[in-house]
C-alpha cells in the first residue's frame, strides 16, 4: 500500500537550504545559503539510502547511515537534517510543510528499515565491480512502517546508551538528552503511525497526518490540488460542508510558506485555516478608497513586501468579496509588483460558494459579485466544483439543504423544517445553539442568559504575544480576549483538540465545574458524553511572510447563541434557528448547512419567504454546469468547469 496525497508522494524537496559544514566538535567551519536546492531521495547500487543535493552547477550525494534530525518548526515549513558521518548539516526552510514531513519521514523509516537489514560492508562494495547509481526512492509504504517499528520494539532500550560519544546522533531524533526517553518517544510514534495505517486501511494519507491523524482527500479535492500545483490560477467551489476549507488546509501545507498568503473575506473564516483577513493582508484599509490611494497604501513598506513575496494567494468565503474590491486588488498587485500580469504574477486560489453569504452592501448600493469583475475574468483559468458532501450523511437532508440552496422550498421542505420547530434538541444537559440573523441579538441572549444562572463568574484572560496585533487576533481568533463563565454556561469549543473523540471545533458542551489546579480550568461535558477539562491553547496566525502572531486562551466561547454571519464555515451539533429576519440570499441555506443532522436542528419561525437565492448567482453556476456538460460529455470522475485559457498559461 502507497502513501500518497495527490502527486506529492515524491519525496524531492525544493527550498531554501543552509549547509554547513561542520568541525568534528560540531563547531560550524562553513556556511554557504542557498534560496532554492533540490533535496532528492534515492538509493545506490548497493540499495542503500542516499540524499541528493543539487546545485544549479553540480549535484552531490551522501550515503545516509547516521542521521539527526530537529523538526520542532516543520509546521512553518523548517526544519534541520544533520548527517554526522558527512560533518554537515542542512538547514531547510520555506519548505512546503506537508512535503517536508513526508520527506523527513521517509528519510527516517527508509533509514530505520536499512538498518534492519544491514548495511553492506566496504570490502563487499569494493569487490562488486558495480557502477554507481542513483534510483529515486520509492514511496513510503506501510510494510516499511511496519518493519521500522518491529525493529524499533526489538531494541533493547538501552542500546543507544552504549554509543556513548553521540548518544544523540545514535538515537536518530533529538529532543531530549535522555536516549531511553528519546527511545520510547519515538517508539510510541511510530507505533501510533503502523496502528493508524492498519486501522484505517487508508490508501491516501495526509503527510502531515503521518505523524498525526489520518486524513484522506476525495478524487475531487485531489483534482483541485492538483491543479493548484501545477500553477493553475484556480476558483473552486461546492455547496456547503463539500470540504472545500478542509482542502484549503492541505493546499496550504502543500505550498512553499514564504510566498503562500492564506486569506479569508472574514476573520472566522480565516481562522478556519489558519490565515488572515484579506483586508490585512491586503493594506488597502476597507478598500473604499480611490484607487490611487489605495496603491499608496499598500506601496508602504511591510504592506509592499508582502504583495512582493506573495506567489499564491489563497481567499476563503471568496462569495463575500466584493467585485469592485476584487478589481482594486488587482490593480494595485499590478501596480506594487511592477507587472503587467494579471494580479502581477500572483496564482490565486479561490474558494467559495455563491449561493452562501454574498457582499455586505449598504441599502441602496448594487451589489458587485466578485465573478462579476474585470479582474475575475482575465485572471481565472480552471473553475472546478466539489459534489461529495461530507458534512452531512442523511440523503433526505443533503436533498432538502440543495433545494435551500438554489432558493427553491416545495411544499414537503416547508414541512419537514416546521416539522423541526416542536422538537427538544436539548441532549446530555446541553441546549441546542441559536443562529441569529443579527449580532445584537447574539449579544442579547449570551448576556442574559449568563446573568440568569445562580454561581460566581470566572474570567479567562487571554495571552497574546504581541499587543499590537492585539485587534487583529480580536478579529481572527475564535477565542475572546476574556472569557467568562459560570456553573451550567453553554459553551462551544473553538478548536479541533481530539477529533476520535469527537472534540472538534464546534462541538457543543456546558460548564460542569472546574478542576483542582491552581488556576481552576473549566470541565466541559459535551454532547457525546466527552468529559474533559479545556486549558490554555494556542492559535498561530500566519500574518504572511512567514510571520506569526499568537494567542493562547481557553477554546471556548459562549454558546446560547451566535450569529449567521459568524457561523460559515462552521459545523454543528445542535442547532435552533430563527430565521423571522433574515435579510440576506443565502442566509438561510448557511444556517441550515451548519447542522450536521435533521435531528440536530430546530427552526421556530420558518417561513418559505426567507430561502432567497441571488438570481445573477443561479445564472452564473447554470453556465458553469452547461459548460461542465459540453466539456466532459458524460465524463464522470471530471470536476473541472473551464479549461485554462492558453494566454494565461503561457505566461508560467
Ligand atoms: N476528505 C475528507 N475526509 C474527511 N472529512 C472531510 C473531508 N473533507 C471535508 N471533511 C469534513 O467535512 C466537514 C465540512 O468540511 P468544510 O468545513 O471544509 O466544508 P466547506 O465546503 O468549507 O463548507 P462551508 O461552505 O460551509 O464553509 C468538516 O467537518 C470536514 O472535516
Ligand atoms: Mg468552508
Amino acid at each position: 500500500m502507497i502513501i500518497n496525497c495527490g502527486n506529492m508522494e515524491n519525496p524531492t524537496l525544493v527550498c531554501s537550504v543552509s549547509i554547513e559544514e561542520l568541525s568534528p566538535t560540531g563547531n560550524i567551519l562553513r556556511k554557504v545559503h542557498h534560496r532554492s536546492l533540490t533535496m532528492t531521495l534515492g538509493r545506490d547500487e548497493f540499495r542503500e539510502l542516499q540524499m541528493k543535493v543539487s546545485f544549479p552547477k553540480k549535484e552531490c550525494k551522501y550515503a545516509v547511515k547516521e542521521l539527526v534530525i530537529h523538526k520542532k518548526f516543520v509546521k512553518d515549513g523548517k526544519a534541520t537534517i544533520k548527517l554526522p558521518d558527512h560533518k554537515i548539516q542542512f538547514m531547510l526552510s520555506n519548505c512546503p510543510p506537508d512535503k517536508l514531513v513526508l520527506f523527513l519521514q521517509t528519510l527516517q523509516t527508509k533509514l530505520d528499515v536499512l538498518k534492519q537489514k544491514g548495511f553492506v560492508s566496504q570490502r563487499s562494495k569494493l569487490f562488486s565491480g558495480k557502477q554507481h547509481d542513483f534510483d529515486e526512492i520509492s514511496p513510503l509504504t506501510l510494510k516499511d512502517l511496519q518493519v521500522a517499528h518491529a525493529g524499533k520494539a526489538a531494541q533493547p532500550p538501552t542500546l543507544n546508551l552504549a554509543n556513548k560519544k553521540r548518544p544523540l546522533e545514535a538515537a536518530g531524533q533529538v529532543t531530549s538528552s535522555n536516549p531511553t526517553e528519546q527511545d520510547a518517544k519515538r517508539l510510541k510514534l511510530v507505533a501510533t503511525k503502523a496502528a493508524l495505517l492498519k486501522m484505517t486501511k487508508i490508501n491516501g494519507i495526509s503527510p502531515s497526518k503521518v505523524l498525526a491523524k489520518p486524513v484522506q482527500l476525495t478524487p475531487e479535492q485531489n483534482n483541485v490540488l492538483e491543479a493548484v500545483l501545477r500553477g493553475r490560477n484556480i476558483f473552486f467551489t461546492g455547496s456547503a460542508g463539500t470540504g472545500k476549507s478542509y482542502l484549503l488546509k492541505r493546499i496550504i501545507g502543500a505550498l512553499p510558506p514564504n510566498h503562500t498568503y492564506a486569506t479569508a473575506s472574514t476573520g472566522v473564516a480565516a481562522c478556519h485555516i489558519g490565515g488572515t483577513t484579506l483586508h490585512s493582508f491586503a493594506g488597502i484599509g476597507s478598500g473604499k478608497a480611490p484607487l490611487s490611494q489605495c496603491v499608496q497604501m499598500a506601496s508602504q513598506p511591510r504592506i509592499a513586501q508582502q504583495w512582493r513575496s506573495c506567489k499564491h494567494l489563497i481567499i476563503d468565503e471568496i462569495s463575500m468579496v466584493d467585485g469592485d474590491l476584487f478589481d482594486k486588488l488587482e490593480t494595485v498587485a499590478r501596480m506594487v509588483r511592477k507587472s503587467d500580469q494579471p494580479f502581477g504574477g500572483i496564482q490565486l486560489i479561490l474558494c467559495g460558494d455563491f449561493l452562501q453569504l454574498p457582499p455586505v452592501t449598504k441599502p441602496g448600493e448594487v451589489r458587485k459579485f466578485c465573478f462579476q469583475s474585470e479582474a475575475w475574468r482575465k485572471s481565472i483559468e480552471t473553475t472546478m466544483e466539489l459534489t461529495d458532501i461530507k458534512r452531512q450523511v442523511d440523503k433526505n437532508f443533503i436533498n432538502i439543504l440543495q433545494l435551500i440552496r438554489k432558493g427553491l422550498c416545495p411544499e414537503s421542505v416547508c414541512q419537514a423544517l416546521i416539522e423541526t420547530s416542536n422538537k427538544c434538541i436539548e441532549r446530555n444537559g446541553v441546549l441546542a445553539t441559536k443562529l441569529c440573523t443579527h449580532k445584537v441579538d447574539v449579544d442579547d441572549i449570551n448576556v442574559s442568559r449568563l446573568k440568569q444562572l445562580t454561581g460566581d463568574v470566572r474570567m479567562f484572560a487571554a495571552v497574546d504575544d504581541n499587543e499590537v496585533y492585539k485587534q487583529q487576533l480580536d478579529t481572527l481568533c475564535p477565542a475572546p480576549a476574556y472569557l467568562e463563565l459560570k456553573l451550567g454556561a453553554q459553551v462551544i469549543l473553538c478548536k479541533n483538540l481530539d477529533i476520535q473523540r469527537g472534540l472538534v471545533n464546534g462541538a457543543r458542551g456546558v460548564v460542569e465545574g472546574y478542576d483542582n489546579s491552581a488556576n481552576g480550568y473549566p470541565v466541559i461535558k459535551f454532547v457525546n458524553g466527552v468529559t474533559e477539562v479545556l486549558k490554555p491553547v494556542k492559535w498561530i496566525f500566519k500574518i504572511g511572510g512567514g510571520n506569526t502572531i499568537i494567542r493562547k486562551q481557553i477554546p471556548l466561547k459562549l454558546a446560547w447563541a451566535i450569529s449567521i454571519h459568524k457561523s460559515q464555515g462552521m459545523t454543528l451539533d445542535c442547532v435552533e434557528i430563527s430565521l423571522g429576519k433574515v435579510f440576506e440570499t443565502g442566509q438561510a441555506y448557511v444556517a441550515l448547512s451548519r447542522a450536521k443532522s435533521l435531528e440536530g436542528l430546530k427552526v421556530v419561525d420558518f417561513n418559505k419567504n426567507c430561502v432567497r437565492a441571488d438570481p445573477t448567482v443561479l445564472n452564473f453556476y447554470s453556465k458553469l454546469e452547461l459548460r461542465h456538460r459540453m466539456l466532459h460529455n458524460g465524463v464522470e470522475d471530471e470536476n473541472e468547469i473551464f479549461r485554462p485559457n492558453p494566454s494565461l498559461l503561457s505566461r508560467r
